[in-house]
């Protein structure tokens, strides 16, 4: 491990993970760390376990064995109401399709997770409006997800991700369904807002110019991560 002044301490550590589904083993003993502030890219195949092991990190799936902590709790054995408070607040989550809510505006999608959280209407939508613009989606407040550029949505997708402050951006494949220059946009967009704000990313991908923004690489190949992590 190299003496980057980075923590040592990981802020979230998965320990040989085994979870099936049916009678596919998705993962075969995967372990992995996350370091606070880091961006970590998880590589692999078609098929390796990489939105399974995402899903173990996030509190969205249990392993059927192995353990993940998170800043000293295990997240495998929390009852399901911390878990989802976890999720709420310390985690965010952006997937390929963004998964926007099509019936809200650009403005209010960001401010949900903001509302759900207690804050008030008019403080969640001048926040949303903030992290809009922080990542260049300016003008389309009032834009739903359907009139909105693939890109475009992919970043306020993010901005909706980032917008309670979490510890850690889970981003499964965000750039997948877009071309180079979108992807482009929205990698710079994540990785500089993440490294401005010490939030850490944990970013799934199959491609090589998308890993390249991370810190580290880790590839999970049959459901186990090789021994490639190896720190940069
Ligand atoms: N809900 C499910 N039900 C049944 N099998 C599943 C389910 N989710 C994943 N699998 C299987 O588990 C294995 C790992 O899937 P996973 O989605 O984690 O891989 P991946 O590396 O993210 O793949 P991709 O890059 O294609 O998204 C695959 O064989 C997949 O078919």
């Amino acid at each position: 491990m190299s003496n980057t002044g980075r923590s040592t301490v990981p802020l979230l550590a998965a320990r040989d993970l085994v979870k099936a589904h049916g009678r596919t083993e998705a993962l075969r003993g995967a372990s992995v760390e996350l370091r606070a502030g880091e961006i970590l890219a998880v590589t692999g195949a078609s098929g390796s376990g990489k939105s399974t092991l995402l899903h173990c990190l996030a509190g969205i799936v249990r392993p059927d064995t192995g353990s993940v902590t998170y800043g000293g709790e295990r997240l495998d054995q929390l009852p399901e109401q911390r878990l989802s408070e976890l999720r709420r607040t310390e985690f965010g989550v952006v997937f390929q399709f963004g998964q926007l809510i099509p019936e809200l505006t650009a403005l209010d999608n960001v401010a949900l997770p903001l509302l759900l959280a207690g804050a008030r209407r008019q403080e969640a939508q001048a926040k949303a409006g903030e992290w809009l613009e922080r990542f260049g989606v300016r003008g389309q407040e009032e834009l739903r997800p359907g009139e909105m550029s693939g890109g475009q949505a992919q970043r306020a997708a993010l901005a909706r991700a980032l917008v309670t402050g979490p510890k850690i951006v889970f981003a499964d494949e965000p750039t997948g369904a877009l071309d180079s220059l979108a992807s482009e946009q929205v990698m710079t967009a994540l990785t500089h807002t993440a490294r401005e704000s010490g939030t850490a990313v944990l970013l799934i991908t199959h491609d090589a110019q998308v890993a390249a923004y991370a810190d580290r690489e880790v590839r999970l190949a049959d459901g186990a991560v090789t021994p490639l992590e190896v720190a940069a």
